[in-house]
């Protein structure tokens, strides 16, 4: 398969790092993007498409197809699609974090997700220690805002939440720390738009 350039970033720069699954990528990923370049005071974007994630069982379609269609629908100076996971052979993101941050180790950075991956969060593998290495930041999805909230780790790590009305400090926040923003939602997803087809057969759905 093609290879990826790691991507650059200027040392002290603040990158937001967005994994996902992207099977297929849609307007929601773009939306959270800026959204949360916007929100937590963010230099660059990253998205990290994932090889596949290790709490689902239904492997994704091809890495190599998922990038292309990521690519063509996040288009941003400062947003860049990568495979670093397939680079640095992690699948958990604790230990993509780990290898990050070997490699760039004058880069800080943020993690980035929706409001449902917050409430599963307590599921993955070592996410204390995510918690612990890098800010959080959580970006509101329709449906998730409450169970985010109510998550065990929303509430373990209560005492770490950045107020919404703060979200700028997140970047230079030192970890544990993360926000949730209550931005406007995009309704959309990636299940929703596998099942109007098309996808399967290589064709990025409307
Ligand atoms: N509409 C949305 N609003 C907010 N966050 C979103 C939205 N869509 C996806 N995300 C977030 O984007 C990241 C990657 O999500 P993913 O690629 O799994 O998309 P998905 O639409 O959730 O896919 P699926 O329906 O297959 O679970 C996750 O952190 C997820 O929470
Ligand atoms: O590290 C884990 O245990 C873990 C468990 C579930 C999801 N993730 C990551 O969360 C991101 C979003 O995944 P997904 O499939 O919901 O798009 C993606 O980067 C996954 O690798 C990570």
């Amino acid at each position: 398969m093609e290879r990826y350039a790691i991507p650059y970033a200027r040392p002290g720069q603040v990158v937001g790092l967005f994994g996902g699954s992207f099977d297929p990528p849609h307007q929601g990923h773009v939306h959270v993007t800026l959204e949360a370049m916007k929100a937590f005071g963010l230099d660059r974007v990253w998205w990290l498409v994932s090889p596949g994630n290790p709490l689902k069982e239904r492997g994704p379609a091809p890495l190599a197809r998922r990038i292309e269609a990521a690519k063509a629908v996040m288009q941003h100076p400062r947003v860049e699609v990568t495979d670093i996971e397939a680079q640095t052979r992690t699948r958990a993101t604790a230990d993509t974090l780990a290898a990050l941050r070997r490699l760039y180790p004058q880069v800080r950075f943020v993690w980035l997700m929706g409001a449902d991956n917050l409430a599963q969060f307590h599921k993955w593998k070592d996410w204390r220690q995510i918690m612990d290495s890098v800010p959080v930041g959580v970006v509101a999805r329709p449906g998730d805002r409450i169970s985010a909230r109510m998550s065990p780790a929303a509430r373990i790590y209560a005492k770490y939440r950045i107020d919404g009305q703060a979200r700028q400090l997140l970047g230079q926040a030192e970890a544990p720390a993360w926000c949730f923003v209550n931005v406007p939602m995009v309704d959309l997803s990636s299940t929703e738009l596998r099942q109007r087809g098309g996808w399967a057969d290589g064709v990025l759905p409307e």
